[in-house]
């Protein structure tokens, strides 16, 4: 599952020296991270729309487009998707590691 956010990531990261009259992700890049970052925020009061609206086809489309913005987004961070994976990794342990001590033991 995480192989076609990858495969965005690359595909963003090569994009980055298109022709932003032909790219989408040029002309973001292009724009810089202002209109990314706005872009991004659009994008989630779009799903959350969708989602208190109970729609859930809207809430598929939406969610695509604020995973693509936001893999935008962090390419322009310089952010590598694999540190987000990782800390959301970390947190699993550390939430693993509450849950093992809060067991009553014996
Ligand atoms: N996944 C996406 C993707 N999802 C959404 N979008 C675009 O994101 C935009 C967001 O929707 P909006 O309705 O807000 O668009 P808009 O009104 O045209 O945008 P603004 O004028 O407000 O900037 C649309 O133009 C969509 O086409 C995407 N554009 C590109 N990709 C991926 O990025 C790759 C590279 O795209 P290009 O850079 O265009 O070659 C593609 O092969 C896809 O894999």
């Amino acid at each position: 599952m995480t192989g076609t956010l990858d495969q965005l990531e690359s595909t963003i990261a090569a994009r980055r020296a298109a022709d932003p009259s032909t790219s989408y992700v040029a002309a973001l890049f292009a724009k810089g991270m202002p209109k990314i970052a706005q872009k991004l925020g659009e994008e989630a009061v779009e799903t959350v729309i969708a989602a208190m609206a109970g729609d859930r086809h809207g809430v598929t489309s939406e969610a695509a487009d604020l995973l693509f913005h936001l893999m935008v987004l962090l390419g322009e961070a310089g952010v590598p998707f694999a540190d987000v994976l990782a800390e959301l990794d970390r947190r699993e342990g550390v939430s693993g590691l509450a849950e093992k001590a809060a067991r009553p033991k014996g």
